[in-house]
């Protein structure tokens, strides 16, 4: 870096990221290149709100213009679209940081995508990463950014024809905003219908209505007086009688920067105590950031129409896909950020909201169902964190908490369900866990279950390991996972007796035995198991250890101490292992065999034999010795 002053122009090369991004967008052909108007807008209202509340306790910033204002200025003649604010407006210094680099993290995941995109979802994205500036190029040959931060004298400008490098100079401050920002786009000839009235008229109607600051429009070189397209009035201030659907989602898009549209919309106003405005929403669609570990919540914080902070955390993070705002009416607007954050306003205004969100989801899937489903499939695995989250609303998790089960055919059951089809003598809720549902669905410790109609919960999702683990159950039933301990099945009657097993522990005991002994350094028990009714054998945890999945999981991020060593169960009923114990075959052979049934209940457990190369080569004997 050069100086620091901008006294002169100075040209400087995008950062890495920021040409590749420009590149895509200038070369993607999008189906709706009207995003980068609500981009600019929606720039231009927070730097609005940015001064609104500067200028709580440097009330001087103003000056007298304190109205906020986005204009939009169209000159068909030179083909130019400009937005103007008189918001907190940028140093040279500030361009320098803000518009040449991309700040936020997650970017590269973004752009991977945008690479990607196959199905036009590329238009969702934009918006999501803090990219919004520079959409600006789908349209533009030329972007200009001519500004003044509030309280300064000297103003400067930004240039780019995105194509690698972007100037800053200093310009005459007669010739920029007394205050704020205006940009100007080169329309390119394919975006001319950019420089019409009616185009930017639906546009701005119809993408940032709803911006808390109003927005006009206007035409250089005509008669007429700007045009209001927008009243910046808070639409979370109206009675919710008086809001169209239309009117919600085009404001949910505004505040979430998405594109679809809310699947659940709360409105509502606290009073007593504390008095607060709530709108939130629930998105239709899943977020791709939604696991990523600096992904927080986006709850705006107002006090009285001000807007304050979107890092006032409000809700848990459990519900960090909840999108919209609270405007409080009783902290004071002087106080500063981290002070609310600490405030006992603040704790309350948390409190009373999550318990209102869950509560309406509770609601929602009494009075619809299917709607309540859609979004369990989205953020179904992001609520579950906070079962072992937040202890105090576990049993209200647990409510809303929906599973896919053995007896649910692809569809969701809750635990009422669950519970209301307990089998005589069950006292637990059994679950199963794994990375890929389809695989748990056909684990062999599910045999034994399904031969006597017990539902299992089958739970795929990696928050589905600690949960389980912390002594939670429902209704007094605890959680009991099908791959740890003894399954004390046996006081449970199969649903269709299939085999009699009234002295089958006898007639392999002589192999357990022998098992025990030669897998001693592997296994801590061998066992027969009432687990199974058509696999061979199957691997457990011992009773009391970990479960098995969550030891994988944290072995595999390098988290575990040692491994314990599993139980084999083997099927008693299972011809093969009755078998072995009559057959004549050797010593070694049979060893051969232990290790090779042990090495089968590991594969299906989707692990690796546990000494690949012995198991190849037992794997080849035996081959030998079928072939002869
Ligand atoms: N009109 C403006 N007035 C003041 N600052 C602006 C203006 N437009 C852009 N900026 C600055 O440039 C930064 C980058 O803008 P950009 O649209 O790329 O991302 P963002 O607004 O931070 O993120 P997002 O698009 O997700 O809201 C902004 O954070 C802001 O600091």
């Amino acid at each position: 870096m050069t100086t620091e002053t901008f006294a002169a122009p100075e040209t400087r090369a995008f950062e890495a990221d920021v040409s590749k991004l420009l590149h895509m967008m200038v070369h993607s052909v999008y189906s709706d290149r009207d995003v980068f108007l609500r981009e600019l807008i929606s720039n231009a209202a927070d730097a609005c709100e940015k001064l609104r509340y500067e200028a709580i306790s440097r009330p001087e910033l103003l000056g007298d213009d304190a109205q906020p204002r986005i204009t939009v200025t169209l000159d068909k003649e030179a083909g130019t679209l400009t937005v103007t604010d008189n918001g907190i407006g940028m140093s040279a210094i500030d361009m320098a940081e803000t518009l040449g680099t991309i700040a936020r993290s997650g970017t590269k995941a973004f752009m991977d995508r945008l690479a990607a995109d196959k199905n036009g979802e590329g238009q969702q994205l934009i918006g999501q990463f803090g990219v919004g500036f520079y959409s600006a190029f789908m349209v533009a040959g030329k972007v200009e950014v001519v500004s003044r931060r509030a309280g300064e004298d000297e103003a400067a400008s930004w240039a780019s024809d995105g194509s690698g490098t972007y100037t800053i100079a200093p310009v005459d401050p007669a010739a920029a905003p007394l205050r704020g920002t205006r940009v100007t786009l080169t329309l390119l000839d394919e975006a001319k219908s950019y420089a019409e009235l009616y185009t930017v008229e639906r546009i701005v109607k119809a993408q940032s209505g709803h911006v808390p600051v109003p927005i006009f429009v206007e035409e250089t070189g005509s008669e007429e007086e700007a045009r209001q397209l927008a009243d910046g009035a808070a639409l979370w201030a109206r009675s919710k009688s008086d809001i169209s659907e239309d009117e919600y989602a085009d404001f949910y898009r505004s505040v979430a920067g998405q594109f679809d549209k809310p699947a659940m919309t709360l409105h509502y106003r606290a009073e007593g105590r504390h008095e607060y405005s709530v709108l939130t929403f629930i998105p239709e669609s899943k977020p791709f950031d939604l696991f990523d570990p600096d992904r927080n919540g986006r709850i705006k914080l107002y006090v009285r129409r001000v807007f304050i902070t979107d890092e006032a955390e409000i809700l848990p993070r459990y519900l960090r896909f909840v999108r919209g705002l609270v405007d409080s009416a009783d902290l004071p607007l002087n106080m500063s950020r981290e002070m609310i954050q600490e405030s006992p306003v603040l704790s309350a205004i948390q409190k009373g909201v999550s318990n209102r969100i869950l509560s309406e989801l509770d609601k929602l899937s009494e009075s619809d169902a299917d709607r309540y489903a859609a979004i369990w499939d989205n953020f179904g695995a992001v609520l579950k964190e906070g079962l072992y989250e937040d202890y105090e609303r576990r049993a209200q998790l647990l409510g809303l908490a929906r599973f896919k089960t053995t007896a649910s055919n692809g569809e969701w059951r809750s635990l009422k369900d669950y519970v209301a089809g307990l089998k005589e003598n069950q006292t637990a809720i059994f679950y199963a866990t794994g990375d890929d549902l389809d695989r748990i669905a056909t684990s062999p410790q599910l045999e034994g279950f399904k031969a006597r109609g017990i539902e299992v919960l089958l739970l795929p999702d990696q928050v589905d390991n600690f949960w389980t683990t912390m002594g939670v159950d429902y209704e007094g039933k605890p959680f009991k996972s099908v791959t740890q301990g003894s399954s004390d099945l046996s006081l449970i009657p199969l649903a269709e007796e299939s085999a009699d097993t009234s002295n089958a522990a006898e007639d392999v005991s002589g192999f357990i035995a022998f098992a025990k002994e030669v897998l001693a350094d592997h296994v801590s028990d061998v066992r027969i198991s009432d687990r199974l009714t058509t696999s061979a054998v199957c691997i457990v945890a011992p009773d009391n250890a970990m479960d098995l999945q969550l030891e994988k999981m944290l072995a595999a991020a390098g988290r575990a101490p040692e491994r314990e060593k599993p139980v084999l169960e083997v099927n008693a009923r299972h011809g093969l292992i009755a078998r072995l114990d009559q057959s004549t075959a050797s010593e070694d052979e049979r060893r051969d065999i232990a290790f090779l049934l042990f090495d089968e209940a590991r594969i299906a457990e989707g692990e690796a034999p546990a000494d690949p190369r012995a198991f190849a080569q037992r794997l080849e004997r035996l081959i030998a010795k079928t072939l002869g």
